[in-house]
């Protein structure tokens, strides 16, 4: 199964909002799907899930286009979370029941153990419940339809700790039992990093980049160490971020490493560590953009 997106445009009004977007998905792999406020992500996955049309260019699952076609759309699911549930009238219960009429893909029991798992009271009714728990229900509708595609916009926010990793053990199972796509959109960069068989970066409406989360980390590394030291070594290497954490300079850096600089950063009592998404994220989606 490939998800793919085509020299995708979207136009509101004068403004371009997304430009020239091609990306192609496969099935079995977790994508994060990172970018700054306002860069593109919410307006790309609504495309995807077909609730906007494209303004130029095609999404297609396995070849059939995604838009106003149900053959294809009921195996795009769509998780976001709602703003404002006041004027809801169910519980919880007869909101996880309610999943077969919109899905025929959904197990309605996996959805009940996912409450328990969250530790969500089923009998409560969903305009109670605190964001964190209308988050952690969410997550579980999204979890319990076994779409071939599942999108996540920014589902983990309000959850407090323990839930967000017990969602993430969750997405991972999912995503080897059921072989789907799944798409995460999140700013909790460092927290989420494992899950990520690959990275999409977005920025100002266009893709910055698209690729293996270990080939994407395996292109630099961290430096740390004494300030007058750390520039030193790095003087006239790639850095594309600079820390400082007290007495202490923290360096990222694009390239490999030689044997010989590894021993001399280890004369100099510097810490190489691998490339931490997060930080290189921050420096990609500065204004002043570097390429990798
Ligand atoms: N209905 C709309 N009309 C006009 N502009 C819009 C509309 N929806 C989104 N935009 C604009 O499109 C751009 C991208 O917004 P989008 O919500 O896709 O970003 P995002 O990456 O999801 O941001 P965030 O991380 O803040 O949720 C923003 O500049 C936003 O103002």
């Amino acid at each position: 199964m490939t998800l793919s997106i085509e020299h995708v445009d979207l136009n509101i009004k004068k403004d371009k909002i997304l430009t020239d977007i091609s990306l192609e998905l496969e099935q079995g792999k977790i994508y994060g799907l990172l970018g700054r406020n306002g860069a593109g992500k919410s307006s790309l996955l609504s495309l995807i899930a077909s609730y906007r049309k494209t303004t130029n260019g095609k999404i297609t699952l396995d070849g059939k286009t995604v838009y106003e076609n149900d053959a294809v759309m009921k195996h795009i699911n769509f998780l976001y979370n709602v703003k404002d549930a006041s004027g809801e009238t169910d519980t919880v219960k007869e909101y996880i029941e309610s999943g077969p009429i919109y899905r025929d893909d959904f197990d309605t029991d996996y959805g009940f153990t996912l409450l328990k798992t969250f530790d969500i009271d089923k009998d409560k009714k969903i305009s109670s419940l605190s964001q964190g728990q209308q988050a952690a229900v969410n997550a579980a509708l999204g979890l319990a339809s076994l779409s071939k595609v599942t999108i996540f916009d920014e589902v983990t926010n309000g959850m407090d700790a323990p839930t967000r990793e017990l969602f993430y053990s969750e997405v991972l199972a999912a995503k080897d039992r059921e072989e789907r796509i799944i798409i995460l959109s999140t700013h909790i960069i460092s927290e989420m990093e494992h899950l990520f068989d690959d990275i999409i970066m977005m920025h100002n409406g266009k893709i910055l980049l698209h690729e293996s989360t270990d080939e994407l980390l395996e292109k630099g590394y961290t430096v740390a160490g004494k300030a007058e030291r750390v520039r030193a070594f790095t003087d006239s290497k790639h850095v594309i971020n600079v820390k400082f954490l007290g007495a202490l300079q923290i360096d990222t850096v694009l390239g490999k490493l030689s044997y010989e600089e590894m021993d001399i950063a280890a004369d100099d009592n510097l810490d190489i560590s691998p490339l931490k998404l997060q930080e290189m994220f921050i420096s990609l989606t500065n204004s002043k953009k570097e390429e990798v």
